[in-house]
């Protein structure tokens, strides 16, 4: 069968109903030739636009953006380019930079086809990509091989079975020249890894490994769907009743425990998966801990899903925390990033203490106290996120951040809001250096759901400028917001939002799911973790003070 006929035929298969597609182009050789092979059907063929993302991380971006402008024009195809500052975007947001550009782009590929009412975006991952990702799942420890679906939502990829070499080829028939992105090179990167030393030597022993690989996942993707189903059955508030799981086969065991895991958006690892079955059949109530803050516990005949009392500590950070300077930090070369250890102490103008001493006096709770980053050559601190830094590694302090002075008034509100026995929770609306609106959360006071500080700040801004759109305003908030509260914003029209803890609870921006990612019709820009650990700690205390309370109550 020819390329384009294969082409044709996976996507009538993938999505009978679409009309209009709009294709995603990097400017590399496979994106190229998917267009060229859309471009080749015969007639009727799908209408077609091209999108095109400029990530701004190499200095070369710009061109890759003018040559799949140009490569259109030639074509005849209407082209939607546009620029995002991804490092930026992942700095302030926490994210690996890879999971910045990725997320960043879907989004704007939907968003896009959204506005230009295309049914389906198409990407050119082959079935090389394919075979690199499996291998990726499966060096990560991911609990199933499933590869990429081929077909995600909106987001379709036709050419899951085609080789590389054949797209190659292809091109080089008919004369049409692609650009290389340098980075996928760089074999430090796990991906250019896989793909130019992993695979390649599994090739020279197992010539198929790939189309291998990619059927693989194949399979697993429906078994997977099959214990899912199964699974699903067995869950029922965020738990399942161990009775009834010990009388499944493991394998629908495994899938109920990872499915409770997808659920609230814990990364679904086999071998935490193993862990939470292995301990089933406890006859003593066991806790085991999980990434993101979470835990998982079988007790009184029941396995749950504990959600993280306090918002879950970042990861380790990709770059140093403001507040050290690099060039300073060469003095020591054994420092290193982890959690505290028993011995270690601090250097303070009067001589040394431990540092459990040190927490003591600066009142971080007792169980904020593990989570805690610490910078340490040894046994001896550095740096303390947010409680500590060590002189002979401090940089000099920054200019004042203008978004902390707003967040400050939002912790003022929060404060009332504990002072009040209410979530801890604070928000203020400003705009040209205007407090516009300001509140903090009346759940409890006015028995109204939906009395949250973000809602009560949004209000008071409107009355204040006689109009619900809040244009150029800011939304300063100690805790990432929910759903409903994003919601609001986009009503608002509200063009910048900036918060202080992340809501692993609630959170729709990245702290359960991330609502960015959706088409949109306004973008919100997001900057995260101002502030934090003060709002996460207001927060901590409120739990803290609400849980011996209600243990008190027991003991009664
Ligand atoms: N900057 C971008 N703008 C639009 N689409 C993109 C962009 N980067 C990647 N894509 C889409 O996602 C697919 C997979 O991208 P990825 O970078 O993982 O693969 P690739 O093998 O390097 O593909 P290509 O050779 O097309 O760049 C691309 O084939 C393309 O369809």
């Amino acid at each position: 069968m020819t390329l384009p006929e294969t082409l044709r035929r996976a996507l009538l298969r993938l999505a009978p109903e679409a009309r209009r597609l709009l294709v995603a182009v990097s400017g590399g050789g496979d994106s190229v030739a998917l267009l060229r092979l859309l471009l080749a059907l015969p007639e009727p063929r799908w209408g077609l636009e091209v999108a095109h993302l400029d990530h701004a991380l190499r200095p070369d971006a710009a061109e890759a953006a003018a040559f799949v402008r140009a490569l259109c024009w030639e074509h005849g195809v209407a082209c939607h380019t546009a620029r995002v500052d991804v490092a930026r975007i992942a700095k302030d947001r926490g994210w690996n930079l890879e999971d910045a550009a990725r997320r960043l782009r879907y989004g704007f590929l939907t968003r896009t086809a959204k506005r230009v009412g295309a049914d389906a975006v198409v990407t050119a991952h082959t079935q090389d990509d394919q075979a690199e990702t499996v291998l990726m799942q499966l060096l990560r420890g991911a609990a199933h091989l499933q590869g990429m679906p081929a077909r995600q939502g909106r987001v379709l990829r036709p050419l899951l079975e085609v080789p590389r070499s054949a797209l190659r080829a292809y091109l080089r028939a008919l004369g049409q020249d692609c650009l290389e992105d340098p980075t996928n090179a760089d074999t430090s990167r796990t991906r250019a890894w896989v793909r130019h030393v992993l695979l390649p030597t599994l090739a020279a022993r197992a010539p198929h490994v790939k189309a291998t690989l990619a059927r693989h996942a194949a399979l697993q993707r429906d078994q997977a769907a099959h214990f899912r189903r199964l699974a699903q059955g067995l869950i029922k508030d965020a738990g399942a009743e161990v009775r009834a799981l010990l009388a499944q086969d493991v394998a629908v065991q495994r899938a109920a425990v990872a499915e409770l895991l997808r659920c609230a958006g814990v990364p679904v690892d086999a071998g935490h998966v193993e862990a939470v079955r292995a301990a089933l059949p406890t006859p003593h109530p066991v806790r085991l801990s999980l990434p993101k803050g979470y835990a998982a516990r079988v007790a009184y005949g029941r396995l749950e899903l504990v959600a993280p009392t306090a918002p879950p500590s970042p990861a380790p950070p990709l770059e140093l925390p403001a507040e050290l300077d690099a060039a300073k930090l060469a003095a020591f070369p054994a420092a290193r990033f982890r959690t505290r250890r028993p011995g270690d102490r601090v250097r303070l103008p009067g001589g040394s203490k431990t540092l459990a001493d040190l927490l003591i006096d600066r009142k971080v709770p007792r169980e904020a106290r593990d989570r805690l980053r610490v910078l340490a050559a040894h046994g001896e601190v550095l740096w303390v996120e947010g409680v500590f830094v060590d002189p002979r590694v401090a940089r000099a302090p920054p200019a004042p951040d203008e978004d902390a002075r707003w967040m400050r008034l939002a912790l003022n509100e929060a404060r009332r809001a504990a002072e009040r026995g209410e979530l801890p929770v604070g928000a203020v609306v400003v705009r040209g250096g205007a407090v516009l609106g300001r509140g903090h959360n009346t759940t409890r006071e006015s028995g109204d759901p939906s009395a949250h500080a973000e809602l009560h700040a949004i209000r008071q801004a409107a009355a204040a400028l006689g109009d619900w759109r809040l244009a150029g305003c800011t939304l300063f908030v100690t805790l990432e917001p929910c759903p409903m509260c994003f919601g609001a914003l986009l009503s608002a029209h509200l063009p910048r939002v900036v918060y202080g803890a992340t809501n692993a609870r609630e959170g729709a921006l990245g702290g359960v799911a991330d609502l960015q990612q959706h088409p949109w019709k306004r973008t919100v820009a997001v900057r995260g973790g101002v502030l934090a650990a003060e709002a996460g700690a207001l927060l901590t205390a409120f739990f803290r003070a609400r849980r011996q309370a209600a243990s008190g109550r027991g003991a009664r």
